[in-house]
């Protein structure tokens, strides 16, 4: 599969801007990847549309040929035929809306089907991409992908089998019925209609550039709807209303400007094509008065011929209108699989075997990592040994590269340089479902979904029977608040968990990795949000678990750290200082002084400390 470019908001994922033609090879390629990956898998319902359609138009074609008989036999006089003709009005105007209404169906259903499979593949490629894909768009961007570039994608398939299938095999059936009436009227009135070609090219290419900004805004505009309804604490405590709404309004015009682009030029387009409608018909009537006074046709014929234009004008214009819908769905097309053709990096190798886990011991050896840019490393030669079941707190400022370190244990980024080892193995050479199996991670910014508390807790382990997840709950000092809830486990907590304190949260994703059960356990802030008296709970639970366990901690709060077997003090990415509490206490170096600091701040403010800290 070839590589499509990745939309950006400058340069939408549209056509490249010097595009010549609305229908370049690009398009082309689009086109045929959409047909071989969505619609092949269903020719069996497209061929019974196609059967559908080839019903309808025969039965609309006969129309006007119905017509020409009744008026040529009601001027002749004859009414032994009217019952006849009468019947057949009925017959073929039934079966017309017999036809009309299966094939609509039948159409439908295809494309909805088309769009949730495009959903289902491309949320699972996504969720599937790379952590560092995912966070380089935001969440509102990706979901405009799943939403309204499908739904655009949709309808162009949609309109395209009603117009290319329906629409065009009607004007061929109505074009066959009026040469079958009178050649040489037919003659004229098709005479008029390559005239369209040009401004339904030019128009097209303009409705395609506007379509793919129109695009991109859409998804800048969910984005930032998202975003602002999101912080509705700030915008209310800073009285951010008016910042927000103006903000946010600035983004719905420019969306309104950018849809009124394509709709007008769409409208200009079907007025084009309705002033041609307008020739076409005056031809007719031309040509029919000569032709009917000198006897070469009839009544009839002019009746009928007339019957089947005034049909095919509406088939024809849908036809024109095609072009535009056909270049919103190409652009929509191009930014999905501008997703889908993104191969994630970090990845089994081939041969990847199952992570094999004897005490759990982490190495970092010598590893660095920057997020993109070289020059701004965040961790540079990081040195440490963590033994199976000890216990290692990474401590220092804030931006020393603390976090960073955590998320490369479960492969969330991979190290830049050096390598890390689980039991002796390069993570980058076992499986990414077995090294992630084998690590639990709580970090500040728990994430909760809306469900239950019971279904929030077993996110850890998505089978586990209930005894276990009270178990995990009481372990993580959860039980008692649980309990306290209205319908205790059973609770629906709201979307991210909204309803619950920060160190109800906390405790919530503590007993999720609690009842993972992993071998390594990875705890960013884990505790930072509980109170004193909940965190000296929490601590004891954690003590007792992390006994068995590798742990790697980030505190903040230096009290928490001060039993782990090391504390490594970081800054600028790599350790400066290691020891356990005592050993760096005496050294009064580093942590000494970062101790002392928070000391004095604990003084200033003693309800933010939990405990004193003892220095030696
Ligand atoms: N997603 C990211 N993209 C680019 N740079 C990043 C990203 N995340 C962190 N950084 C940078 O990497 C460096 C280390 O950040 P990190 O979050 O690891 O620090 P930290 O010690 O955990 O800080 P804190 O204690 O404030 O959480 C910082 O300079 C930060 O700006």
């Amino acid at each position: 599969m070839s590589k499509t470019k990745e939309a950006s908001p400058e340069t939408p994922s549209g056509p490249r801007k010097n595009a010549r033609f609305a229908f370049d090879a690009h398009s082309r390629l689009l086109l045929s990847r959409f047909i071989n990956d969505w619609l092949r898998p269903r020719w069996r319902e497209l061929f019974v549309i196609l059967l559908l359609t080839t019903a309808l138009s025969l039965a609309t074609g006969a129309y006007p040929v119905v017509i020409k008989f009744s008026f040529d036999n009601l001027l002749e006089g004859d009414v032994t035929w009217l019952p006849w003709v009468l019947g057949a009005i009925i017959v073929v105007t039934a079966a017309r809306g017999i036809f009309l209404y299966t094939q609509t169906v039948a159409t439908n259903r295809v494309m909805l089907e088309v769009g949730v499979d495009m959903q289902n593949v491309t949320f699972r490629h996504m969720i599937n991409a790379d952590y560092a894909r995912l966070t380089r768009d935001t969440p509102g961007r990706l979901m405009s992908k799943l939403t309204n570039d499908i739904q655009f994608i949709q309808q162009a398939a949609h309109a395209s089998i009603n117009s290319v299938l329906r629409d065009m095999m009607s004007v061929v059936v109505l074009v066959g019925a009026m040469f079958y009436l009178d050649w040489m009227i037919s003659l004229v009135v098709l005479g008029v209609y390559p005239f369209a070609a040009v401004p339904i090219s030019t128009i097209a290419r303009r409705v395609r550039r506007n379509a793919s900004r129109t695009q991109a805004e859409l998804g800048g505009m969910t984005s930032l709807l998202a975003e602002t309804l999101g912080a509705t604490r700030l915008i209310k405590t800073f009285r951010l209303e008016d910042y927000a709404a103006e903000r946010v309004g600035r983004s719905f015009e420019e969306v309104y400007r950018l849809k009124l682009k394509v709709v007008s030029a769409k409208a200009r387009l079907e007025s084009i094509l309705e002033g041609l409608a307008g020739v076409a018909v005056a031809g007719v009537i031309w040509v029919a008065y000569w032709r009917i006074s000198s006897g070469a046709a009839t009544v009839g014929d002019f009746m009928g011929l007339t019957a089947a234009l005034l049909m095919a004008a509406q088939p024809l214009k849908a036809v024109g209108g095609l072009m535009t819908r056909v270049q919103e769905g190409l652009a929509a097309l191009d930014s999905i699989y501008g997703v889908l053709d993104e191969q994630p990096k970090t990845k089994d190798l081939p041969g990847a075997k199952p992570l094999v886990l004897d005490k759990g011991a982490v190495a970092f050896d010598r590893i660095s990592f920057h997020y993109g840019q070289e020059e701004l490393q965040a961790v540079t030669d990081f040195d440490l040994q963590v033994k199976g079941g000890q216990t290692v707190a990474l401590v220092g400022r804030s931006g020393a590269g603390k976090s960073t370190i955590v998320n490369l244990v479960p492969r969330l980024f991979d190290v830049t340089a050096g390598a890390i080892r689980i039991d002796g193995q390069d993570i980058r050479e076992v499986t990414l479902a077995s090294l992630r199996g084998a690590i639990a991670l709580v970090s500040q910014d728990v994430t909760l979904f809306d469900d239950t508390i019971r279904a929030n807790i077993a996110l850890g382990r998505l089978d586990a029977s209930d005894e276990d997840i009270v178990a995990a709950a009481k372990a993580a000092a959860a039980h008692e608040f649980i309990l306290s809830q209205p319908q205790g486990y059973d609770t629906v907590i709201g979307d991210r968990g909204v309803r619950l304190s920060g160190g109800q949260r906390q405790r919530l994703a503590l007993a999720s990795a609690i009842l993972k059960n992993a071998p390594i356990l990875l705890l960013d802030e884990a505790t930072s949000a509980l109170d004193t008296q909940s965190e000296r709970l929490v601590q004891e639970a954690l003590a007792a678990f992390t006994r068995e366990r590798t742990t790697i901690v980030i505190a903040h709060r230096l009290s928490t750290v001060q039993n782990a077997d090391l504390i490594c003090v970081m800054d600028a990415g790599t350790i400066v200082e290691m020891g356990t509490h005592a050993d760096l206490i005496a050294k009064g170096g580093a942590y000494a002084r970062l101790v002392r600091a928070q000391l004095l701040t604990d003084e200033a403010d003693p309800e933010s400390s939990p405990a004193g800290l003892p220095l030696n």
